[in-house]
């Protein structure tokens, strides 16, 4: 049986591996029970199994999928897929060539290729569309399944960097399937952020192997998956994600919420920041708490109205970090990610960057510095973790802060004398292969705002680690009714009044400090947007 490429579905791809079967259970009974419930194309990979064995198992799961009218894929062994007129073949970098494995197979057989970074895209577009069919794009989250991987995970920023190489070296026929890591709590995640820059495609499928083969009950968990993929929305906050435009009203009635829900904000966050991150927090009618304890994060993201905030000036160990994002994103709980000093060394520059592809977060907020730095048109190196001095161009921020928007799917915060807020949520929606259907960064919707400068706001510490607080109370206290994009803008709005009537009020850096927290204090309780300084603007 001859499959037509254009018709091969790369949606939900089963590659196997008997070494994890349940007891009970066999390689044709877990790969049966995946394509009873959805599966659409497999790949036998038995890394350690006997030539012999290796074809027998090959002919009885080639039995099977024939029965499924589903495409059989030989993992690395090219004589063992002509021995048995498999479907095609997969092989990695470090395989046989691809050129030689096209000419042994001929024309019409499928063939995939491992492919890690933009640079083996460009070899395979110019090979042109009668070599790879599809790449499997990994390895994107860490796995055992893989023993000795020599590449370090990609993450979803890795894949974009290949669907983004897809689509400048004009690779149009070539399909794309995630892999490595994909399991039902990061598999929407995935297909959301993974979009090429021009919108133009996603990944066509997800591919895995443990989620299927090693389930005692692979049916169950190949229909788990299958509802993911066949979803449209990934309602990622427990909140609503649709496109609207702050007015005053809409930021009052975010103020009522967060007064009436009295959110409990948890603080992961650098030791400067967390007394007056608290007591920013207390004046906003919200509850602080500044734990750091991993075996509490469950209990606390499951507090009703509970948000976090993970500012990585923390020293929690990254296994804690991690667990809160896990924690939190379970429970469908906002959070405000502040990836302080982003790249100002190595060290941050990692943590950040390792934080970042573990799950998916409310809002990302950062100076101008962090912002450019995350949608990579920092040229220099960042200056320490200050904002850099000197006034930055706004529609370089408000580019930057749109990229950031779309790439992690999240609400961007880019703040300094001017802020820059984006909606990159496109209100959870996602679709394999389609992408944004072209919609890009630069058609996000984005708010300026602006209040004059505020210089004595740079003389006192955990000023913008503070907004940070703020912004977790807001998105923390909505009503699952709520609109996110209100609820941050609100807060920046705010925040940025508070400031501006504080250094009407205040004598020196240290009376700033209280006056900041009074002014929060006072303008959040009157709860008249309509009369707050500082003014909000649509870009463009
Ligand atoms: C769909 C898919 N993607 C990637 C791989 C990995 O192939 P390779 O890099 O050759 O590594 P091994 O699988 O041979 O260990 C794959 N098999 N399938
Ligand atoms: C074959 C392969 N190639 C990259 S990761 C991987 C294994 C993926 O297994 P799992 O889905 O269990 O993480
Ligand atoms: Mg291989």
């Amino acid at each position: 049986m001859v499959f037509a490429k254009k018709d091969v579905d790369y949606s939900l791809y089963l590659v196997t591996d008997s070494t994890m079967l349940p007891p009970g259970t066999t390689l044709c009974s877990q790969v049966e029970a995946g394509l009873k419930n959805g599966v659409t194309l497999v790949q036998i990979r038995e890394k350690d199994t006997e030539t012999k064995k290796f074809i027998e198992e090959a002919l009885e799961v080639q039995k099977v999928c024939k029965k499924y009218n589903v495409p059989l894929i030989i993992n690395d062994r090219i004589d063992v897929a002509m021995a048995i007129d498999a479907d095609g073949v997969h092989v990695g970098q470090d395989d046989m060539p691809i050129p030689m494995v096209r000419k042994l197979l001929g024309p019409s057989k499928i063939l995939g290729w491992s492919v890690g970074k933009p640079s083996e895209v460009e070899t395979l577009a110019k090979w042109g569309p009668d070599m790879v069919d599809y790449v499997g794009v990994g390895t994107l989250f860490s796995t055992l399944t893989k023993k000795n991987p020599k590449k370090s995970p990609m993450g979803p920023q890795g894949a974009i960097a290949v669907l983004d190489a897809l689509e400048d070296f004009k690779a149009s026929w070539c399909r794309t399937v995630g892999i490595g890591g994909l399991h039902p709590d990061n598999i929407q995640r995935v297909i959301c952020q993974c979009v090429a820059s021009n919108g133009k495609r996603s990944l066509d499928g997800i591919s895995l192997v443990s989620d299927i083969m090693a389930a005692p009950d692979a049916c169950a968990a190949t229909k788990r998956l299958r509802k993911l993929l066949d979803g449209i929305k990934y309602q990622f906050v427990d909140c609503k994600l649709n496109e609207t435009f702050p007015t005053a009203a809409s930021i009052q009635s975010v103020i009522c919420q967060v007064s009436s829900n009295r959110p409990l904000v948890q603080h992961m966050t650098n030791k400067v920041h967390q007394n007056f991150g608290a007591n920013v927090t207390l004046a906003l009618g919200s509850s602080p708490i500044m734990s750091e304890i991993e075996s509490e994060v469950s209990e606390l993201a499951r507090i009703p109205n509970s948000s976090l905030l993970l500012n990585t000036g923390s020293v929690a160990p990254i296994g804690t970090l991690k667990a809160a994002i896990s924690a939190y994103n379970e429970v469908k709980r906002p959070i405000t990610f502040d990836p302080v000093g982003y790249s100002a060394t190595e060290t941050r520059l990692c943590l950040n960057n390792t934080l970042l592809t573990c799950g998916q977060f409310a809002c990302i907020k950062g100076n101008c510095s962090e912002i450019l730095s995350l949608a990579k048109l920092n040229k220099d190196k960042m200056k320490g973790v200050d904002a850099s001095s000197g006034k930055m161009d706004v529609n370089m921020l408000v580019r930057a802060t749109q990229i950031v928007a779309f790439q992690y799917r999240t609400i961007a915060v880019c703040t300094g004398e001017v802020d820059c807020i984006v909606d990159g949520t496109f209100g959870g929606k996602y679709k394999l292969s389609s992408g944004t259907a072209g919609v890009t960064a630069e058609d996000l919707p984005c708010v300026i705002i602006e209040d004059g400068s505020i210089p004595i706001m740079g003389d006192i510490t955990a000023s913008g680690c503070s907004l940070g607080s703020t912004i977790a109370s807001f998105i923390g206290g909505l009503d699952p009714t709520g609109n996110l994009f209100d609820a941050v803008v609100g807060a920046v709005l705010l925040y940025k009044s508070a400031g501006k009537l504080a250094s009407t009020r205040c004598q020196g850096s240290g009376s700033f400090h209280v006056q900041l927290i009074d002014a929060l204090y006072q303008l959040f309780h009157e709860n008249k947007p309509e009369k707050w300084s500082a003014s909000l603007r649509k870009f463009k």
